[in-house]
């Protein structure tokens, strides 16, 4: 993508947006609704024009080329499959349409079929399947004509959680081995941090920062970026606006902070405590909240901020 723009009447959803997947590679497009992701990803798909800028693949300026021409694959939220079609067939349907012989477009079919697990239920009609099974064969079915480019609209979005992190967990592997350059759209921090090589944030149309997932999610480039990640202890300060990451602090060191609200759930304990600063949240595993000491004058936590962890970021929220 060059200089992508594309405006609605008087909105623009993208302005201007340079970027690129490397062959073989996931890059995330992150950011909060409205944001312009799906519009920049309809840009690529050849499903919209954009007002300037150009789109190339391998190089080639595919900016006016049809959807069909540009060898991409989709799959959006509402992954429809074909109802009449068994799953083989779903499958086979798109390396059929690039030309290939019935025989060989089953046998892909049944190969990658068997990449997501699915090689059992091949005979069976979409209605036939759950709804993480249905999103496989989605998957499958993208992948099955080895397309350049994989694009994908918040492909998890319809299924439960822990559907959506064994699927995860799947898909990165699948997308190593396909060696499938792949487009996601999220809005998801744990989806893009779980699938994504590199991530691109985005903020009204524009990408704020683009880098390793890893890199994104230590190093945010404003304390908009840190805010929209997750980080909540966000501190003005003379100079910008000071990152308290989780990992800066250690427990069972330095000051005893008085605990001002401790929540338990399924991760562990969510604590707040009362820290020069201001209030200081962290989330404590089960073996990390025996330092949690009751006192007669209430609930206590010995915790250390190491100042070199921090990060002072501009404070560009506003
Ligand atoms: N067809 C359209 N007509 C007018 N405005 C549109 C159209 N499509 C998108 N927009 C506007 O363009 C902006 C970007 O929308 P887009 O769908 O690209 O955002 P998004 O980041 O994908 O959001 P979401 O995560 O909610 O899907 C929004 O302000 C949206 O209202």
């Amino acid at each position: 993508m060059q200089g992508v723009r594309r405006s609605y009447g008087p909105v623009p959803a993208v302005r201007d947006v340079t970027l690129e997947v490397r062959a073989g590679e996931t890059l995330a497009l992150l950011g909060p609704s409205g944001c312009g992701k799906s519009t920049l990803l309809r840009v690529v798909a050849g499903l919209d024009r954009p007002d300037a800028g150009r789109v190339l693949l391998h190089g080639q300026d595919v900016t006016a080329s049809p959807p069909e021409a540009r060898g991409l694959s989709l799959v959006f939220q509402d992954y429809a499959l074909f109802p009449h079609l068994t799953v083989l067939d779903n499958v086979a349907y798109g390396p059929r349409m690039r030309g290939a012989p019935r025989t060989a477009a089953r046998e892909r079919a049944a190969a990658v079929l068997d990449r997501v697990g699915l090689a059992d239920l091949a005979a069976r009609k979409p209605h036939e399947l759950s709804g993480g099974q249905a999103q496989r064969v989605a998957l499958a079915r993208a992948l099955a004509p080895r397309p350049a480019l994989l694009l994908l609209d918040e492909p998890l979005s319809n299924l439960d959680e822990q559907l959506r992190a064994s699927l995860r967990a799947q898909l990165r592997t699948l997308f190593r081995e396909e060696g499938a350059g792949v487009l996601l759209v999220t809005h998801d921090q744990r989806e893009a941090l779980a699938l994504a090589d590199r991530v691109a944030l985005m903020r009204g149309g524009s990408v704020v920062q683009v880098g390793s997932a890893a890199d994104v999610f230590a190093r945010p480039s404003g304390a908009w970026a840190a805010a929209f990640l997750g980080e909540r202890n966000l501190y003005p300060q003379e100079g910008g606006t000071l990152l308290v990451p989780e990992r800066a602090v250690t427990l069972g060191a330095g000051e005893a902070w008085p605990v001002l609200q401790a929540t338990p759930d399924a991760a562990g304990v969510h604590v707040t405590l009362a820290y020069t600063l201001g209030p200081l949240h962290l989330t404590l595993s089960p073996r990390e909240a025996a330092h949690l000491q009751v006192t007669d004058a209430g609930t206590v936590l010995q915790a250390e901020v190491q100042r070199g962890a921090c990060l002072l970021l501009p404070e560009d929220r506003a």
